[in-house]
């Protein structure tokens, strides 16, 4: 995609920046993948939790919470009449005291998206539902997942619809269908999910009796011995009579639903027959899955995807999100005076530190002239399990999260940058700022009670529809929309030097973040910054 662009910038970012410089939180904090949040030895694993919400389930994290609240948010989807889907619907109280999903792990899934990340207008819970599953798969050894955002929150809980171990096997089958999928992508499916995790005896008794095991505090029988790590374990061990697998050797026959998922008749000459035809298509799926690695990690990559975009057919997801290879952010235009604050960073994917590099951002501006500019290095970020490093530039090469000043006057259309002699501006597009509207540093307190005086500094010349504030709204159900509050036009242009005008807007809500956006030539532009009142200095006549 071409930059910028707001929500597919945001949701790169949140997919692609997950541990080191200007990191989303989410990826941090279910690193490694054995860490349990709420104590060490206690069985469980973030991952499992969170790919089982995508699925199924949701917990506090473990990586397996992370995991199942995917699929259990997801399962609820009819794909006859489109309704359902990967949507958040699992976060509601009344989904989650559904039988069908018991357990604690959406719950915490629940509370660590909202507690960790970053949702937005242009990100939704239920996309960062799919991020978590996502992370947790990557970072657990698994495959590279293809992300599309766009998915739209539910504002009510979804019809019941999640597959129980005591159903019998025409009933999952059944179940799958109208969530989308064929037995065979079933079959596949449940391995895939199984990887991570097991069941846990709280919530389900009549299938784990109490462990008695000082490792394995909550009790928790897993599905395999490698129950944090993405691996065909849970397919080898099955195919090789060793499983331990509670919903395959559990004590509860009618709970068995891993076993009559499994269970193929073929199989039961699994051993001749892999001897034979290693890892042929005539073979069972999880005899595949046993057999290859590499099978078990492209299949289980597919239906994950599958899952994931599986949303309400209203909702059009966007394509796969790929990085860009340099990449403009945090970019921020502030006017001070004559001088205009350019802040942000750049970043090189698929890069590491070298501190040989020289690194330069050109920039475009209003009277035919060019500027330029030494970037400095700024930090150094990760993704996808370490497989992906990229390394961050400041714009300001002593203090590279400062802004380099330019001249208000001039101003700014474009940026490109040249790293190591080599230019990229977007194939010659360049990458495009909007300086016909920022936040002014002019904007200050007065009164008493105390009122800010908000600032939007206005190019002369750019004659926007409309200027307004842009505040976040979250509603009763946790989704966020943009709400705006238009600034008057000033009856009379007040200059802030000779290329801008100040229009202004009197605020009362001193802690509320206000970012600006103007409509221009019919485009709706918005900035990415956002102000808070408190932070303002006194007005001049009040000093
Ligand atoms: C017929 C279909 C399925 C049934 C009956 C089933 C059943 C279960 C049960 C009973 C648990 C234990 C939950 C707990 O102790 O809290 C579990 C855990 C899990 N399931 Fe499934 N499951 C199915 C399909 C799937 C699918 C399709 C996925 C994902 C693709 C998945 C992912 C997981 C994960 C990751 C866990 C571990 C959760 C943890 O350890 O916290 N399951 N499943």
């Amino acid at each position: 995609y071409i930059w910028p662009s707001p929500q597919l910038d945001a949701l790169e970012a949140a997919r692609f920046d997950q541990q080191g410089f200007n990191a989303n939180f989410l990826a941090g904090f279910i690193q490694p993948c054995d860490t349990f949040q709420f104590g060490s030895d206690t069985g469980r694993a973030n991952a499992a939790d969170w790919i089982r919400t995508v699925g199924f389930y949701l917990a506090f994290p473990h990586w397996a919470d992370l995991f199942t609240e995917a699929y259990h948010d997801m399962a609820t989807h009819n794909s006859t009449d489109g309704t359902g889907g990967l949507d958040a619907s699992i976060r509601f109280a009344e989904e989650q005291a559904r039988v069908e999903n018991a357990g604690d792990g959406f719950d915490n899934t629940m509370t660590l998206i909202f507690l960790l990340a970053i949702v937005n207008r242009y990100i939704s819970i239920s996309d960062n539902i799919a991020l978590a599953a996502l992370i947790a798969i990557e970072n657990c050894g698994g495959p590279e997942i293809a992300f599309r955002g766009g998915r739209v929150d539910a504002a009510v809980p979804n019809a019941p619809g999640v597959p129980e171990p005591q159903q019998d096997l025409a009933s999952h089958i059944a179940s799958f269908a109208r969530q989308g999928f064929t037995q065979t992508e079933m079959i596949g499916l449940v391995a895939c999910g199984h990887t991570f995790g097991g069941v846990q005896h709280d919530f389900f008794p009549d299938i784990v009796n109490v462990l008695n095991d000082t490792s394995d505090t909550e009790d928790v029988a897993h599905f395999d011995t490698t129950f944090v790590t993405f691996d065909n374990n849970v397919a080898l061990e099955y195919i090789s009579g060793t499983t331990q697998n509670p919903l395959v050797v559990g004590f509860n026959d009618t709970t068995n639903s891993d076993k009559r998922i499994f269970w193929q008749r073929r199989e039961r000459h699994y051993a001749i027959v892999r001897l034979l035809i290693r890892g042929a298509n005539t073979l069972s799926m999880p005899c595949r899955f046993a057999n290859s690695l590499d099978v078990y990690a492209s299949t289980c990559a597919n239906l994950f995807v599958r899952m994931l975009d599986t949303v309400p057919s209203n909702v059009t997801l966007t394509d796969v999100i790929t990085p860009l290879p340099v990449k403009p952010s945090n970019v921020e235009l502030i006017l001070d005076g004559n001088t205009l604050q350019l802040w942000g960073q750049v970043r090189l994917w698929n890069m590491t530190e070298d501190p040989t590099r020289t690194v330069s951002m050109l920039w475009d501006n209003h009277i035919g002239g060019t500027g330029n500019a030494t970037l400095g290095f700024a930090g150094l970020s990760s993704s996808t399990g370490g497989k992906y490093s990229a390394v961050w530039y400041g714009f300001n090469a002593t203090s590279p999260l400062s802004f380099l000043s330019l001249d208000a006057i001039a101003g700014v259309t474009s940026l490109s940058f040249v790293v190591d002699n080599e230019l990229d501006d977007q194939d010659g597009l360049g990458f495009a700022l909007q300086d016909g509207f920022m936040f002014s540093q002019t904007s200050c307190l007065f009164g008493d009670p105390v009122v800010g005086k908000f600032d939007v500094a206005v190019r002369n010349g750019v004659n926007p529809t409309r200027v307004y504030l842009e505040q976040s709204i979250t509603d009763s159900v946790q989704r966020v929309s943009v709400s705006e509050i238009d600034i008057v036009p000033p009856s009379e242009p007040i200059a802030a030097n000779a290329a801008y005008s100040l229009w202004s807007i009197n605020i009362t809500e001193a802690t509320t973040s206000y970012g600006i956006g103007a409509e221009i030539d019919g485009v709706k532009y918005s900035t990415t910054d956002t102000h808070v009142m408190v932070l303002f200095p006194p007005c001049p006549a009040e000093k």
